[in-house]
C-alpha cells in the first residue's frame, strides 16, 4: 500500500515533467479568460504574467506541448486552450462522484466550475438514510449502499471524498474497489492507497497554516526593521533625533 501518495513522480504523458502538469491548469484558466474576450494571441509574457508564472518557465512548459508560439505574434489563444485541453484529459468526459453531501460536499455539488472544465457530477452519494432521494443542486442524493452500482453504471473513475476524516478511509477503499483510481480528498486525513490510485488531497486550513506562518516572519521582519531604524548607525543612538 503506497500512503496517501498524491502524484505519480515519473512523468505521464509523452515525458510532461510533472511540474509542468502541475502548472496547465494555470495556464488554461488564464487562456480560457483571453479566448472568453475574443484575444486572439498572447505573448509568452502576458500570458506568463496572467498565470503567475515565469515566462521563461512558461516557455520551456510549452514546448513539451511542440508549441512555441510564433516570433512577434506569440501563441495562438483557441489553438493554446485545445492543445492544453487535450493534454489534461480535458477533451474526454470525466464524470466524477462525489461522497458526503454535507456542507462541503453540497457547495460542491453546486460548484459550476467542473461542468464547464469536463467533469460531470454523476452522483452525489451520502450514508444518511434521511438524505437518500432529497435535492441537491439539482439531482437527487444516493445512499450509500449503491455507491459500487453507481460507480459501475457511470463508468466513473475519479470520486471526491468531502466525508468526516473518520469514514474517509473506508469510502476510499469501496470507491478504489469500485473501479475508481483518482480520489480528490477533502477530509483530514491521510488516504492509503493501492499503486496506480492517484489521491490529491485539498486542505485549506494547511493552506491557511502556511499563510500564518509567512504573516508570522513578516511581522518578524517589521518588527526587525523598526529595531535598527531606532538604534541609527552607532548602535544605541536613534536615525532621528526627537525633536
Ligand atoms: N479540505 C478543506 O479545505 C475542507 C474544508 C471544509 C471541510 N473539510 C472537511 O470536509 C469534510 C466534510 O465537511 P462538512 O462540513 O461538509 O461535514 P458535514 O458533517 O456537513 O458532512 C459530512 C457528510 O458526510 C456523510 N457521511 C458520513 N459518513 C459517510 C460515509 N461513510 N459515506 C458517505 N457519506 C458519509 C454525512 O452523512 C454528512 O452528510 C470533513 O472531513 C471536513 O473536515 C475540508
Amino acid at each position: 500500500m503506497a500512503t496517501g501518495r498524491n502524484h505519480r513522480p515519473a512523468t505521464r504523458s509523452r515525458g510532461i515533467p510533472e511540474a509542468t502538469v502541475a502548472r496547465l491548469p494555470l495556464y488554461l484558466r488564464a487562456l480560457t479568460a483571453l479566448s472568453e474576450r475574443s484575444v486572439p494571441t498572447v505573448s509568452s509574457e502576458e500570458l506568463a504574467a496572467a498565470a503567475g508564472v515565469n515566462s521563461a518557465k512558461l516557455r520551456k512548459d510549452f514546448s513539451y506541448l511542440g508549441s512555441y508560439g510564433t516570433r512577434g505574434v506569440g501563441y495562438d489563444v483557441e489553438y493554446l486552450v485545445y492543445q492544453i485541453s487535450r493534454e489534461l484529459g480535458l477533451t474526454q468526459d470525466w464524470p466524477v462522484v462525489i461522497v458526503g453531501i454535507g456542507n462541503l460536499g453540497a457547495a460542491l455539488a453546486n460548484y459550476g466550475g467542473f461542468a464547464s472544465r469536463g467533469f460531470r457530477v454523476a452522483a452525489l452519494i451520502d450514508a444518511d438514510p434521511a438524505m437518500a432521494g432529497k435535492p441537491v443542486a439539482g439531482m437527487p442524493v444516493q445512499h450509500a449502499d449503491e455507491l459500487e452500482k453507481i460507480i459501475s453504471d457511470n463508468g466513473v473513475s475519479i470520486g471526491v471524498i468531502a466525508t468526516p476524516a473518520g469514514a474517509a478511509q473506508q469510502v476510499c477503499e469501496r470507491l478504489v474497489a469500485a473501479g475508481v483510481t483518482s480520489i480528490l480528498n477533502f477530509a483530514p486525513t491521510v488516504l492509503s492507497v493501492p499503486d496506480g490510485v492517484d489521491v490529491r488531497k485539498v486542505d485549506l486550513s494547511i493552506e491557511l497554516q502556511i499563510l500564518a506562518f509567512h504573516e508570522q516572519r513578516k511581522a518578524g521582519e517589521e518588527a526587525d526593521a523598526e529595531a535598527a531604524s531606532r538604534k541609527g548607525p552607532d548602535g544605541d543612538m536613534p536615525a532621528v533625533m526627537p525633536a
